[in-house]
């Protein structure tokens, strides 16, 4: 079937199900799967789109066998195994909503926790880390769903484990509340879930109905609607989400990896003592509070810095040296840089996932030289 039959499907079945579609159509974009676009004019304050619960795949629609089956295991776990059955022998109501899924090959080339290793080495340090937690989170899910259910295989599961990881939506109701840890109130929900993200998306809000997501700005016919998967750098988005936004107010660089060392044992009890250790920022703004905060212990005997942190010291008086040790900390970020990009270049990957390290190396860079423009 071709992407755009899927969809025929899809509606088809959508509105068998009473999931109500006001105004808005899937549709196959380039270099992003499937979105959502506007098939009139759309004015701000729109519902335009309703899915009702009983669709939800949530821990209460899973069946109990399964669940019993995997004590202890986290939601993400029982719905990432609700979902890999369903997967491999679905049922006829679940066909509909599978064909317009990603498919696993789509999964293994956009999120870097399926990446070779070489891959993940070339991102930045905030990806790493992040890529870090989630796979120590993926391999304790699969640690104890192996266990449960020995015939599974590992890249079924993992691919079902990362559909629920970026299509889920966050489901709080009272009683989930009452009965879940807020990791565990997750929700994967047809057609909503073919949402692209955009900072100024829509508003998703949940009753007892269902979930309804409605626009907060007007839209054109043939636009693409998004909601907000939350306020997130691309570092974030790559890991999580497998992609990066060409322009994203809420992106930053991580400068732990060059202000960290500067620091001595002293500094960092000084820092560490008041909760100023590591997390130093660059966003849009230039370098973040904790950034100038830590460089001036550099600059500034103790006492000195205690008045700045107390506001009892300008910080325009020192922020000459301050500069001074920031501009070569990001010097170094820069050459380290060009580094990291022919490195890139060289990588033996596919062109989607080149392009994605390449951009997201320019994009840092950019961040950098904005900063080193601004105070050199
Ligand atoms: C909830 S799904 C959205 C629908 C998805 N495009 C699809 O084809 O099923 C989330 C995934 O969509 C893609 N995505 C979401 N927002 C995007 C954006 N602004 N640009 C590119 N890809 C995006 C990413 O692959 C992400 O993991």
């Amino acid at each position: 079937m071709s992407a755009d039959e899927s969809i025929e499907t899809l509606l088809k079945w959508a509105s068998n199900n009473s999931i109500t579609l006001n105004g808005i159509q899937p549709e196959v974009l380039p270099g992003r799967g499937i979105g959502i676009l506007a098939t009139r004019d759309i004015k701000a304050g729109e519902d335009i789109l309703q899915v009702p619960t009983p669709l939800l795949r949530t821990f209460d629609s899973t069946p109990k066998t399964i669940v019993s089956r995997l004590a202890g295991a986290t939601v993400h776990a029982i719905l990432a195994t609700a979902l890999s059955l369903d997967m491999n022998n679905p049922p006829e109501d679940f066909l509909p909503w599978k064909a317009v899924f990603p498919t696993k090959a789509d999964i293994q080339t956009l999120m870097p926790l399926c990446w070779p290793l070489e891959l993940q080495d070339l991102l930045s340090d905030t990806s790493q880390d992040l890529l870090s937690k989630q796979r120590a989170k993926f391999e304790k899910d699969w640690a104890l769903v192996s266990k449960s259910y020995p015939d599974m295989s590992r890249e079924d599961y993992q691919y079902a484990w990362l559909l629920i990881n970026t299509r889920t939506f966050y489901h709080t109701t009272p009683r989930t509340k009452k009965s879940l840890l807020k990791d565990d109130r997750i929700a994967l929900q047809p057609v909503a879930d073919l949402f692209n993200h955009s900072p100024d998306g829509c508003t998703v809000s949940y009753s007892y109905q269902g979930f309804t997501i409605t626009t907060t700005k007007p839209a054109s016919k043939g636009e693409e609607l998004f909601i907000r998967y939350g306020f997130h750098s691309n570092d974030f988005l790559l890991t999580e989400y497998g992609f990066i936004l060409e322009s994203n107010t809420s992106d930053s660089v991580c400068l732990d990896k060059y202000i960290k060392p500067l620091l001595n044992k002293e500094k960092k009890s000084m820092l560490d003592g008041r909760g100023y250790w590591g997390r130093y920022m660059l966003g849009r703004d230039g370098a973040c509070y904790r950034t100038q905060i830590a460089l001036r212990t550099l600059v500034l005997r103790e006492s000195q810095w205690l008045m700045v942190l107390d506001g009892l010291r300008g910080e325009d008086v020192d922020q000459d040296a301050v500069n001074a040790i920031l501009l070569k900390a990001l010097r170094q970020y820069l050459k380290d840089i060009e580094v990291v990009k022919a490195k890139v270049n060289d990588a033996s990957t596919g062109d989607i996932t080149r392009n994605t390290l390449r951009d997201r190396w320019q994009q840092i860079q950019d961040l950098i030289e904005a900063t080193v423009k601004e105070i050199a």
